[in-house]
């Protein structure tokens, strides 16, 4: 197999080269947001000198070779298998999306997350995701929603669908690489499947999301669950979360309870909304899914078989976010203009992506506003300001 090109599932002559941090972009995570993001778990949360000399000793790793994990836990022995192709090399110099999966493998295990021990099951971003979770942006979120009464059928729709797709600027890890940045600068959605998306929205009697981050975006991204819930009693959502802290403000089960909470002890629209999800949790229309796969250093042509017939079983699969993106089709350096359905035609269904761009990667664009984005001398690709609608039908 070759690990330094990938290869467009079901297009054999379709290959890239892997994205791999060894300059630009990717080589800024690691070198500049990775040691901020350290610092940020130890201010957080008072770990213990042991765990913090641990979380420091990251810092220097990241700089030398890839070691081996050092811990044992239960999927120790997958990660052994994964890592063995880059044991040694520089972290610099293997796949961008590997070496960020493992930096935050191996971030868990130095804060005692998978235990024995007082600190096992405690979230180092937990501080963080919960300061989002009650602050004045989902605060104000909160309000908006007696307002979104007002608004029905494709308008609201609309709304809901922009809320969910923007609210992924937010994500915590982001806001490290652009402090200030809060969603309201110049955006601009470069694909906008939005016509071919919305029919299968209402059509779907079961929707499966795969969701990405925490507070301003999951809030969104539960409020359009309603919606669909609400609008046929026949609909049942399956809520794809990961299994442990992850990429800073990724959700996990308790996130998606406290989401609920905070929806519940808010202003008369948001408690109703959060009440109604209570009810759709409890009976079973709105699911809770976890697997270890997603955080697993895999891409989804990779998913297991469990996972995939999940997604075959279900109307319509919506992905949330960048680094579902850059999973779903491969992160490689795919001209943009590579039609969507050339990397995405693995998928047992219909399939969407609604993604901020902070990444390079990017397919599905129009030639003649590739040649404008890279004559214009901006940072199109990572800023935040751009995202994209993408719909692929079976
Ligand atoms: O929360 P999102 O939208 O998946 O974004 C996370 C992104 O942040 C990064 O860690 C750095 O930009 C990317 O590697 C990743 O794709």
């Amino acid at each position: 197999m070759d690990l330094e090109r990938l290869t467009a599932p079901g297009d054999p002559s379709l290959t890239a080269p892997v994205i791999t941090s060894t300059d630009g972009f990717p080589r800024s995570v690691l070198r500049d947001r990775h040691p901020e993001l350290l610092a940020r778990v130890l201010d957080g949360v008072p770990y213990p000198p042991e765990i913090r000399l641990a979380v420091n000793g990251l810092l220097h790793e990241i700089e030398g070779p890839i070691l081996p994990l050092s811990d044992t836990h239960g999927d120790a022995a997958l990660w052994a298998e994964w890592a063995a192709p880059y044991l040694g090399r520089s972290w610099y110099e293997v796949p961008f999306l590997w070496a960020e999966n493992y930096f935050y493998r191996k971030l868990l295990a130095a804060t005692g997350w998978f235990g024995p021990g007082p600190w096992q099951a405690v979230d180092p971003f937990g501080p963080q995701k919960d300061a989002e979770l009650a602050g004045d942006a989902v605060g104000a979120e909160l309000e908006a929603l007696a307002a979104l009464g007002e608004l029905a059928g494709e308008e609201r729709l609309d709304s809901l669908v922009l809320s969910a797709l923007w609210g992924n600027r937010a994500d915590l890890g982001f806001a490290l690489q652009r402090p200030g940045a809060d969603g309201r600068a110049r955006t601009a959605l470069l694909v906008d499947d939005r016509a071919a998306l919305f029919p299968l929205l209402t059509d779907a009697d079961r929707i499966v999301l795969i969701t990405d981050n925490v507070g301003r975006e999951l809030l969104p991204d539960l409020v359009l669950a309603d919606t669909l819930l609400v609008g046929r009693s026949g609909v049942t959502a399956w809520l794809h979360v990961k299994p442990s802290p992850y990429f800073t403000s990724d959700a996990m089960p308790i996130d998606v309870l406290k989401t609920v909470q905070r929806l519940v002890d808010g202003p008369p629209a948001a408690s109703e909304l959060g009440l109604r999800l209570r009810q759709f949790l409890s009976e079973g229309r709105l699911n809770i899914v976890t697997h270890p796969f997603y955080v697993a250093p895999l891409t989804y042509p990779q998913a297991p078989a469990d996972l995939v017939k999940h997604y075959a079983e279900a109307d319509l699969t919506v992905l949330k976010g960048d680094l579902n993106y850059r999973r779903l089709i491969g992160d490689a350096e795919w001209p943009a203009t590579t039609p969507f359905e050339a990397v995405t035609g693995y998928w047992p269904g219909h399939v969407a992506a609604l993604r901020t761009l902070k990444s390079d990667v990017l397919v599905g664009l129009d030639a003649s506003r590739l040649t404008e984005l890279d004559a214009s001398g901006e940072k199109w690709r990572t800023s935040g300001d751009y995202a994209v609608i993408q719909v692929r039908q079976a």
